[in-house]
């Protein structure tokens, strides 16, 4: 209730009770004004007598009236008791059963209610992270807001969940310990607008990492989600982003301001990740009417500003961090509105090199306690986490796939993320002389392609774009059809490239790691890396353009001795994927040098995201 009507509310009572006293007031005035004569006196005992005489009748009347009624419903009572024991079928019995059926319903509730916090409680002591309970409603938990969604039908049993948890090697570490717990189908979602449009009629059902984040996000919580390349992680972002604008009114633009006032933003690495992203998210937010807009770096400012201005402005915008700097620095687009922000390809987006962007960026939006924080990734390492978690409250940290340390035998997910490769991709290392490579190159093309495979999709990773364009006009000249993408070429010549490989009209791209990340083609058979990344964590996402969506794929490395400082960590990625070790790879040593962030340096220390930060005071 407002202040104004509070008030409102109390002068009327107010006034109410003045009225009543002027009432009672005016009741005593009333008596006769010559009360106190003798004739009047008497004549007014007389009348005092038989008023007295005729309410004591009247009293004893009612008494009376009053007893035999009891008495009466005291005998119907019991017969009602007896009928309800000894006549099962009568209608006077089938009321009471109902009352005592609900109250029982209602007992049973109390106690599953009681069971089930006992064991969330339990949980918090063995694990410090909640055990979570099937999503009765989901948008009810959430710390930062919630989504209004509807009840959900049929939840997943415990059983269900624990076979899901361990099949999928999933752990959650829930700070809040919030009770929420994994769907397992899409009709397990709640029943949302978007949701009854049927969105992912295309898919089975959930992969691990939609399965385990969504009763999260879709509740408001901030989270990370670290799942293998390829395994859905655009859709497990997308879905509470749209759900998120669907529960908030866009507000009204201000007079006289010209600039796009988003409600959410994600941001890429990549020009061609963010054309992607936005192809996925705007599908989804088609459903109910919602627009995104994607902007990024190399191609017309104009063309976008008029994107942007066009339906009334965009509620989704999907970028690279350098357009959109630019473009908050013109005041073409605001992100004060802005309550749902994603980092996609999370770590790369907190290092070094886009660090200060996106502190720029996140700290356009509405403040974290504001707005939802999601970051998604398929590598997490130790040096981003901290400064990941100074953009968000109590993430909830859903992992996928084991990579526990070695040594870190609680298995909780507890911030020991470590790097790890998709499973079904077959993994080989070739140690090579380097004036070799190009030649040995070819003859893995050629060996490859050969036969009914001659049209299958092979990508070809360099390190520089120098090396690029050479390898590019040397396979030119021995006959294979070749494109290329990097940083060197116009975007309109790098967009060329990437959709004639797409379409098949070439079925080899020679690639930067402009291409290293995110990419969703269809169909890549073979990643070759003719010189190896500058990290370990590259390395994972370029092999991780082949062998999405639950397919298999196969990924080839020359490795020579200039690439000897990341043979520890390659030997390692081999390991955990239970490929094969070269002998020729572990004459280079096997040692990890620790990695340092800018920032945090190699004192840096692994993050226990489930736990609560200690205040300590001094006196
Ligand atoms: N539930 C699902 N069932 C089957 N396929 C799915 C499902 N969700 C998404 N996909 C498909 O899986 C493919 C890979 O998804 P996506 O590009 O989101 O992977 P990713 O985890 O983001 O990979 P990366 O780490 O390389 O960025 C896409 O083609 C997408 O359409």
């Amino acid at each position: 209730m407002s202040a104004g009507k509070k008030h409102a509310r109390s002068d009327a009572e107010e006034q109410a009770v003045r009225s009543s006293k002027k009432a009672k007031t005016d009741e005593v005035t009333d008596a006769p004004a010559d009360a106190d004569s003798f004739d009047v006196k008497a004549d007014k005992e007389k009348k005092m007598d038989k008023k007295d005489k005729s309410e004591k009748k009247e009293k004893k009347n009612k008494k009376e009236k009053k007893e035999k009624k009891e008495k009466k419903e005291k005998k119907e009572k019991v017969a009602e008791e007896q009928q309800d024991i000894e006549i099962p079928d009568a209608d006077a019995a089938v009321e009471p059963k109902a009352e005592k059926k609900e109250k029982k319903d209602k007992k049973d509730k109390k106690d599953k209610k009681k069971s089930k916090k006992s064991k969330s409680e339990d949980a918090t002591e063995t694990n410090g992270a909640s055990e979570t309970s099937a999503p009765e409603t989901n948008g009810t938990n959430g710390t930062n807001g919630t989504n209004g969604a509807s009840r959900v039908n049929g939840a997943p049993t415990d059983d269900e969940i624990k076979v899901f948890l361990e099949k999928e090697e999933v752990k959650i570490a829930d700070p809040s310990n919030s009770g929420l717990k994994p769907i397992l189908q899409f009709s397990q979602l709640p029943k949302t607008k978007l949701l009854s449009k049927n969105p992912f009629s295309a898919y089975k059902a959930p992969t691990p990492i939609q399965a385990a984040s969504w009763p999260f996000t879709l509740a408001g919580r901030d989270a990370v989600g670290i799942a293998e390349t390829g395994s859905g992680k655009t859709m497990a972002f997308s879905l509470p982003c749209v759900e998120k604008l669907l529960t908030t009114p866009k507000k009204a633009a201000l007079r006289g301001d010209r600039s796009t006032r988003a409600r959410a933003v994600i941001v890429s690495p990549t020009r061609e990740l963010a054309m992607q992203t936005h192809e996925a998210i705007s599908s989804l937010a088609a459903h109910v009417g919602l627009s995104a807009v994607c902007i990024y770096g190399g191609a017309s400012k104009d063309d976008q500003r008029t994107l942007l201005r066009k339906n009334s402005g965009a509620d989704i915008i999907v970028a690279t961090p350098g357009r959109l700097k630019d473009f908050l620095s013109d005041n073409t687009i605001s992100l004060a509105d802005v309550q749902f922000a994603v980092l996609d390809e999370a770590d790369r987006m907190l290092d070094k090199g886009f660090e200060d962007d996106i502190k720029l960026i996140l700290g356009s939006c509405l403040p974290k306690e504001q707005r939802q924080t999601l970051m998604f990734t398929a590598t997490w390492p130790t040096s981003v986490r901290g400064i990941a978690e100074s953009f968000m409250v109590d993430p909830v940290k859903v992992t996928i796939g084991n990579r526990t340390r070695a040594g870190d035998e609680d298995g909780n997910g507890n911030g020991s993320v470590e790097l790890q490769a998709n499973s079904r991709i077959h993994q080989t290392v070739e140690v090579v002389d380097p004036r070799g490579k190009e030649q040995r190159l070819l003859e893995l093309l050629r060996e490859a392609q050969k036969g009914s495979a001659k049209d299958d999709r092979i990508l070809v990773f360099c390190l520089y774009k120098k090396e690029a364009v050479r390898v590019e006009q040397f396979l030119e000249r021995r006959g294979i059809k070749v494109a290329s993408i990097h940083g060197d070429l116009r975007q309109d010549q790098r967009t060329r490239s990437l959709e004639a490989f797409k379409s098949g009209s070439t079925s080899v791209l020679v690639a930067t790691d402009v291409a290293a990340r995110g990419l969703d083609i269809p169909e890549v058979k073979l990643v070759i890396n003719v010189t190896f990344p500058l990290t370990i964590e590259d390395y994972v996402h370029r092999i991780g353009r082949t062998g999405r969506a639950g397919k298999t794929g196969k990924a080839i490395t020359l490795f020579t001795e200039h690439d000897k400082a990341h043979s520890g960590s390659l030997v390692n990625i081999l390991r955990a994927a239970k490929q094969d070790v070269p002998e020729d790879l572990l004459k280079f040593g096997t040692t990890v040098k620790k990695k340092a962030h800018d920032s945090y340096g190699t004192f840096y220390k692994d993050v226990d995201m489930s736990k609560k930060a200690t205040k300590i005071t001094f006196d």
